[in-house]
């Protein structure tokens, strides 16, 4: 049998930190060597002997910790939202200067909500219009979703790829907000509501007719088989993975 995969997470108090743990511990083939939180140093991660870290932390350091990773030697696996093109760049051309060392960005790691996100784009060159909407528990601190915004960066690359202008839309005169954000030309909006967990709606719209799809996390072990899942494949994509979609031969 194989050593066990030696596991360190960041943000271990947090609400998914802290589900990663448990999943983590009750896991076959992976092993929980490190728990940190704020304050603590992050070279108990190499002290424990770490192969892969997994980060949920908060916007403004897991960039920090993923670089720190890699000069490391150790792989990561990324839940964290709050990345970029310019930060996920910054990763990309750092993991050049560490070959072998694999690091996972994913917006989402719960399973049907990538798959949401892959049907999303499949639909997307059918339709005239498409709004996604994202609703959240309201202790949450970004808007939108990284979820969000990988979804309506999807849709906006199946549309130009299908040669589809832009999304129809008469508005002349709004209320600041009134029409969500703009991702490459994509409408998303935000709700934030107590009783919430994670959820998503992307809507399609053509003359007479509209498709939903829909994906509801009510419980955070939702994002867990995805996470091991990464846990367990990182070491063996070197490199910037951004998405599950990958891991799950679901295409970009
Ligand atoms: N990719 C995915 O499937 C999912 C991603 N998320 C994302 O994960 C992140 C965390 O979400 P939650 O757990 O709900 O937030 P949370 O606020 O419950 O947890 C964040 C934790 O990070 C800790 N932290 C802050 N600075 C730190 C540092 N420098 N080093 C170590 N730990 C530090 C905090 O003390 C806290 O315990 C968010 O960006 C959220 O959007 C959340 C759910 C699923
Ligand atoms: O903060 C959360 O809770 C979540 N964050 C991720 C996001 O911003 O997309 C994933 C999921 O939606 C839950």
């Amino acid at each position: 049998m194989s050593e066990p995969i030696r596991v360190a997470v960041l943000g271990a108090s947090g609400r998914m930190g802290a589900t990663t743990v448990r999943a983590v511990q009750e896991a076959e083939g992976v092993e929980l060597v490190a728990a940190l939180d704020a304050g603590d140093d992050l070279r108990a991660v190499t002290d424990a002997g770490a192969h892969v870290a997994v980060d949920f932390t908060v916007p403004s350091v897991t960039e920090e910790h993923v670089h720190r990773l890699v000069d490391a030697g150790v792989h990561a696996v990324v839940g964290t939202t709050g990345w970029d093109d310019v930060s996920l760049g910054r990763v990309r051309d750092h993991l050049t200067r560490a070959p072998g060392v694999g690091v996972v960005v994913a917006p989402n790691f719960a399973l049907g909500a990538v798959l949401s996100m892959a049907f999303a784009r499949q639909a997307a060159r059918w339709f005239e219009s498409v709004e996604v909407v994202e609703l959240h528990h309201p202790d949450k601190v970004d808007a939108p979703s990284g979820t969000a915004r990988h979804t309506a960066q999807g849709i906006a690359r199946a549309r130009a790829a299908a040669g589809l202008g832009p999304v129809p839309d008469a508005t002349t005169q709004s209320l600041d907000g009134a029409r969500g954000a703009d991702v490459d030309g994509v409408r998303v909006h935000a709700v934030r509501l107590r009783g919430l967990v994670a959820h998503e709606e992307i809507l399609l719209g053509n003359p007479g007719e509209m498709l939903t799809i829909r994906h509801d996390s009510f419980d955070r072990v939702s994002f867990m088989p995805g996470v091991l899942l990464a846990v367990r494949r990182v070491a063996d994509r070197p490199g910037l993975t951004v998405g599950l979609e990958d891991l799950l031969d679901l295409g970009a």
